[in-house]
């Protein structure tokens, strides 16, 4: 057990929900047609991000559906904006938060090569999920969501040096053999390049209206197995993340769970939208006597070995004391 865990203020922004794949389990994603189906506009964001900054984050967690432009209509609502593709517009988002004075992490779900060495210069880290390395019916008619796809962004974000966030979702339908390959394919990842800061262990929770409303959570024996594993399979430098609005983290954290990824003072959990955040004091009891303590969403390895761009320079030493977490 480690003797401190982190977490991250932030704001999230779900920038577009739509979404060239239809995950099961997923209640984030909208059809265009969907009075729910948005792509957020400049305007619209920028209150949100002076909002969480005046509230303390650091972060802001730019979420996308995937590969939006492979659905027309959505390519119109783009164009309204004066953009042509999604990178361009996540592009100019970045710069408007740099300059709110919050730290960008963008998931936009897959990407190739040339997206992402666009979004590193304005990117304190990146993230996607690998999910699982196993073919599962829950991914069916998800392209985005096969494996190899997923490991080939990941492995591009490494040979770019992008400090990135990865993890797998238990209870979709994959085995325990499954979660061990999953994990010791994040572990290979990381010995090539050494860019995983974090691996979120993130427990499928139903939700309603999806084709997977009465598939069972994972149980905490699994959770706790899992976090077991992981901890042993994964380098010593990658964190642990489980989501502290989703499950009690603190049986979690004597199994090796050693963050509690990014809470909002300000936004709510646009992916688990019926799993309220606790406040920080909130978390504060809930890891009894453990120590919480406050990072960036670059992690402090990867500021010392100054795996970010000019353009962040100035906000990261402004908010980071010499030991690379949250200055107080
Ligand atoms: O609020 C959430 N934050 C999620 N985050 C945000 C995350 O907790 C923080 O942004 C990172 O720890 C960086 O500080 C994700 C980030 C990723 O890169 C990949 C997946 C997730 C998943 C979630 C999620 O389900 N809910
Ligand atoms: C951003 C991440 O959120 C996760 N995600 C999407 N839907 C659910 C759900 N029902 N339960 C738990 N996690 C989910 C996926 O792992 C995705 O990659
Ligand atoms: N759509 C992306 C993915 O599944 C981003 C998070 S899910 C809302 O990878
Ligand atoms: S989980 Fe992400 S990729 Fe899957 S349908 Fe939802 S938004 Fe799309």
């Amino acid at each position: 057990m480690d003797e401190f865990v982190t977490f991250c203020r932030n704001v999230f922004v779900p920038v577009t929900n739509i979404c060239r794949n239809k995950c099961r389990y997923c209640t984030f994603r909208c059809d265009p047609d969907d009075p729910d189906a948005k792509l957020m506009k400049i305007d619209e964001i920028l209150p949100i991000l002076e909002d969480g900054k005046k509230a303390g984050c650091t972060e802001v967690l730019f979420t996308f559906g995937e590969y939006a432009e492979e659905v027309p209509r959505y390519k119109e609502w783009l164009e309204e904006l004066g953009y042509s593709k999604t990178v361009d517009y996540i592009y100019e988002l970045c710069k408007v938060a740099i300059n709110t004075g919050l730290l960008p992490h963008t998931n936009a779900g897959v990407l190739n090569y040339t997206e992402l060495e666009k979004l590193k210069p304005l990117n304190a880290s990146m993230g996607l999920m690998l999910e699982t390395t196993a073919d599962v019916a829950a991914h069916e008619g998800s392209p985005g969501k096969i494996p190899s796809k997923r490991i080939k962004t990941i492995r591009y974000a490494g040979e770019l040096h992008i400090p990135f966030t990865t993890g797998i979702l238990i209870g979709i339908g994959e085995t325990l053999d499954d979660r061990i390959n999953s994990l010791i394919t994040i572990a290979e990842l990381h010995e090539e390049y050494g860019h995983i800061q974090e691996v979120i262990i993130q427990n499928f929770t139903p939700k309603p209206d999806t084709p997977m409303a009465d598939m069972p959570s994972p149980t905490d024996e699994e959770m706790m197995q899992a976090i077991l594993i992981a901890r042993e399979i994964l380098p010593d430098d990658i964190a642990i993340q489980v989501a502290p609005n989703l499950i009690d983290p603190y049986i979690l954290i004597q199994c090796g769970a050693s963050d509690l990824g990014g809470i909002s003072p300000t936004t709510i959990d646009w992916i688990n939208p019926e799993a309220e955040w606790p406040s920080v004091s909130e978390l504060k009891e809930m890891v009894h006597e453990t120590e919480l303590k406050e990072r960036l969403p670059i992690y402090p390895q990867y500021i010392k070995k100054g795996w970010y761009s000019e353009n962040l320079k100035d906000l990261i030493n402004s908010l980071a004391d010499d030991d690379g977490y949250r200055k107080l």
